[in-house]
């Protein structure tokens, strides 16, 4: 089976005055279909820099990014745009919804952007609301919901268009530890159930062990964590 993610050699620099920063030297990862991975690393190991070049929000400074069938490394900013759209969905630490938008309009918005109906884009949002158990709050805006409401709203709204990849930097950083665990819990099954791969950021250990595996970042290199 074709993996959902394939990381090749992946280098990262910086150029801060004379000096080169590097964050990724050589990473590499395969993430299978519906494989769900914990990422957990220290503070400034360069988590985020992955996460953005695996998205292809970021170009790696070296390697390839495969996704899907995909081989991305050299598709211009439209072919980019295209990929990220389709296939992979984000979920970041602060939510990003748009405040104006009710919950129902900011998970049907990445639908309308790649041409589904209203009606579907709609049935869909619904739907997936429901499985965030928020679907009583849908025609609230942002600024109207909780921190744990307004995640579960950015992560319906972050598999609305049937990704193959969930790319999330610590989608429960911001919340208490009892919503952070219901959110994830809920995170987890719309996961499975929708056989999505995951890469998931996160310093929490109890969390990170309800996935299938634990990497962490080492010199600049991918390797397992033990738990
Ligand atoms: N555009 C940039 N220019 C220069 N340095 C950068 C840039 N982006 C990131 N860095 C540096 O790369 C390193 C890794 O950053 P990154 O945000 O990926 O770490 P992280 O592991 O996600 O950290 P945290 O857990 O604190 O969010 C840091 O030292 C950061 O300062």
């Amino acid at each position: 089976m074709t993996p959902a993610l394939e990381l090749k050699a992946i280098g990262r620099r910086f150029v801060q005055g004379e000096n080169e920063l590097v964050i990724l030297d050589g990473a590499d990862m395969t993430i299978a279909a519906g494989e769900m991975v914990a990422l957990v690393a220290p503070s400034g190991s360069g988590k985020s820099t992955l996460l953005q070049i695996a998205g292809l929000l970021e170009k790696p400074t070296s390697g390839e990014v495969v996704v899907g069938e995909r081989q991305c490394s050299r598709l211009d900013d439209k072919g980019r745009t295209a990929m990220r759209r389709q296939a992979i969905g984000f979920v970041y630490q602060f939510h990003h919804l748009l405040p104006e938008l009710s919950a129902l309009e900011n998970v049907m918005i990445p639908q309308l952007i790649l041409g589904r109906s209203r009606g579907d884009a709609a049935k869909r949002a619904r739907v997936l609301l429901d499985h965030m158990r928020i679907a009583g709050r849908a025609d609230h805006r942002p600024a109207e919901l909780s921190g744990g409401e307004q995640q579960r709203v950015a992560i319906a709204r972050a598999v609305a268009n049937e990704p193959q990849l969930l790319l999330a930097d610590e989608p429960t950083g911001n919340l208490d530890p009892s919503t952070s665990d219901h959110v994830f819990d809920s995170l987890t099954t719309l996961v499975r159930e929708s056989r999505l791969a995951a890469l998931i950021a996160t310093h929490n250990h109890d969390l990170a062990a309800r996935m299938d595996r634990t990497v962490t970042l080492a010199d600049g290199k991918i390797v397992p964590k033990l738990r």
